[in-house]
């Protein structure tokens, strides 16, 4: 049983400890790692990814395209039932997407002074779905869906192979795609494929926007080449998978602990954590826990996560919430007795599981919402991917004769104020063509 924590017992210091991200221990060599990568994939292109494809998963030689030939032999497999739930959870995230297409505005701000703002696709993405120990049919769907709505020209897969060969791309993920109107599927994964959608090879062209979820490798590549004007731009870092579940006495132990579980099996460095005021109630969870552990075929890699997992005990509901909002988990599930007042003191949450029948599964395949989500505490700032991370906004401003007369003067004043004549005669001179005009 790992201990429990007395949240009031802590000192400032201990308590900042007690809510380190496992996925940030050692980034020094984690970045340098990564930056070779990068830096091979740059200079070697898709030989650099063949032999990356060989060290990392195992693979003698990786064609990097996947076929039309391997693509329908593998679909073929897709199970009816299968087929279904990808399909139910594509409509309701269509469904959440589409209510969120973005609306170009025009104002005209002075008389003759007319202000648009516009949104366009942004015209390649590349959508990184994670395939390491387990095939994300479901990230498809949610970054395939808004790229599909906004109408990105080009929407490029990248998945890693499953083994022993690289056309043994899931099922689901090619059928998922399929819905999504993606055809350009690439065989690799990695800090290796992100490197190859900022920077290009032979075989990939280069993407203006990466997105999509990975492990600690993939969240540090792309952080690494967003850094670089010559590299591509991200969505966010959306990391190891982490839960953090609020519950008081009234909340079911065995749904708790299945909610934990449920985050903790996707990697060793995931991280899950409880918070309650009732001690009763922490004792039962970690005892469902243990119970429900040993019955998953996962439960190795479960159990490498809850090995940094945390139970923390809090005063009263007010602490709790106060622990949850300094955290800043991915995802937030609320089970207790007053869970919609909760609901409005969070501040920080990326997307929030409310009662005892929403799990966080219903979000990660199947209830609308996007599953791609800020890690690591970004989540402060950074928010739960949408439609709109799909498109670029851009102004357009126009001026008539009678808008430049209504506000050249001002212009030309605040110009003067920041010393920039040069400006103040770009408006000078027109002033001067309409009093002429006038005249
Ligand atoms: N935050 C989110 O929105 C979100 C959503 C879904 C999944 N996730 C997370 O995505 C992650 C998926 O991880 P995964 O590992 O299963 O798949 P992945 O596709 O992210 O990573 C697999 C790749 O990592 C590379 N790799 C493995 N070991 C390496 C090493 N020692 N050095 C360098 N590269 C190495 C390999 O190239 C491999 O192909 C999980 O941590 C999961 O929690 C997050
Ligand atoms: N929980 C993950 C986001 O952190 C998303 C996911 C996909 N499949 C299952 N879960
Ligand atoms: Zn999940």
């Amino acid at each position: 049983m790992t201990s429990v924590i007395n949240w009031a017992s802590l000192s400032a210091a201990q308590q900042q400890a007690a809510l380190a991200r496992p996925a940030l221990a050692d980034s020094a060599s984690l970045s340098s790692q990564v930056a070779e990568i990068i830096r091979s994939v740059r200079a070697n292109g898709d030989a650099a990814l063949r032999a990356y494809s060989r060290q990392f998963d195992g693979l003698d030689s990786n064609p990097l395209v996947l076929s039309a030939a391997v693509k329908q032999a593998q679909l073929a497999k897709l199970l009816p039932e299968r087929k279904a739930a990808i399909e139910l959870a594509y409509d309701n995230i269509r469904k959440f997407h589409a209510a969120q297409l973005p609306c170009d505005i025009e104002v005209e701000t002075s008389i003759g002074v007319s202000c648009q703002l516009k949104s366009r696709a942004i015209a390649a993405v590349g959508l990184y779905i994670p395939g390491g120990s387990a095939p994300l049919p479901s990230t498809v769907l949610m970054l395939g869906v808004p790229a599909q709505l906004a109408g990105c020209e080009r929407i490029v897969l990248v998945t890693p192979p499953g083994k022993p060969q690289a056309c043994d791309i899931a099922p689901e993920i090619l059928y998922a795609a399929e819905l999504c109107g993606i055809n350009e599927i690439y065989t690799i994964g990695g800090a290796q494929a992100i490197a190859a959608l900022a920077y290009g090879t032979d075989s990939i062209a280069k993407v203006d926007k990466i997105f999509g979820p990975g492990n600690r490798y993939v969240t540090e590549a792309k952080q690494q080449v967003s850094q670089d004007a010559q590299g591509a731009q991200i969505d966010m870092p959306a990391g190891p998978s982490e839960v953090l579940v609020l519950a008081d006495s009234s909340a079911n132990a065995a749904f708790v602990a299945a909610d934990l579980l449920s985050q903790a099996e996707h990697g060793p460095d995931s991280q899950v954590i409880l918070v309650s005021d009732s001690s009763n109630l922490i004792d039962a969870v970690q005892a469902e826990v243990n119970r429900q552990l040993a019955l998953l075929p996962r439960k190795d890699i479960a159990a490498a996560a809850l090995s940094h997992s945390r139970y923390i005990l809090t005063a009263d509901l007010a602490q709790a919430v106060a622990v949850t909002n300094a955290y800043a988990p991915e995802h937030l599930i609320v089970q207790t007795a007053c869970d919609d007042e909760l609901v409005e003191q969070f501040n920080s949450a990326a997307s929030i599981f409310v009662g005892k029948w929403t799990p966080e599964s219903a979000g990660d395949y199947a209830s609308g919402t996007n599953h791609v989500l800020p890690t690591y505490g970004y989540s402060k700032t950074v928010s739960s991917l949408s439609l709109a991370d799909f498109y670029r906004r851009f102004t357009v401003q126009k001026l008539s004769a009678q808008g430049m007369r209504n506000i050249g003067p001002a212009i030309v004043t605040l110009a003067q104020a920041e010393s920039l004549d040069a400006h103040a005669n770009a408006v000078r001179l027109r002033l001067a063509e309409l009093n002429s005009i006038k005249g």
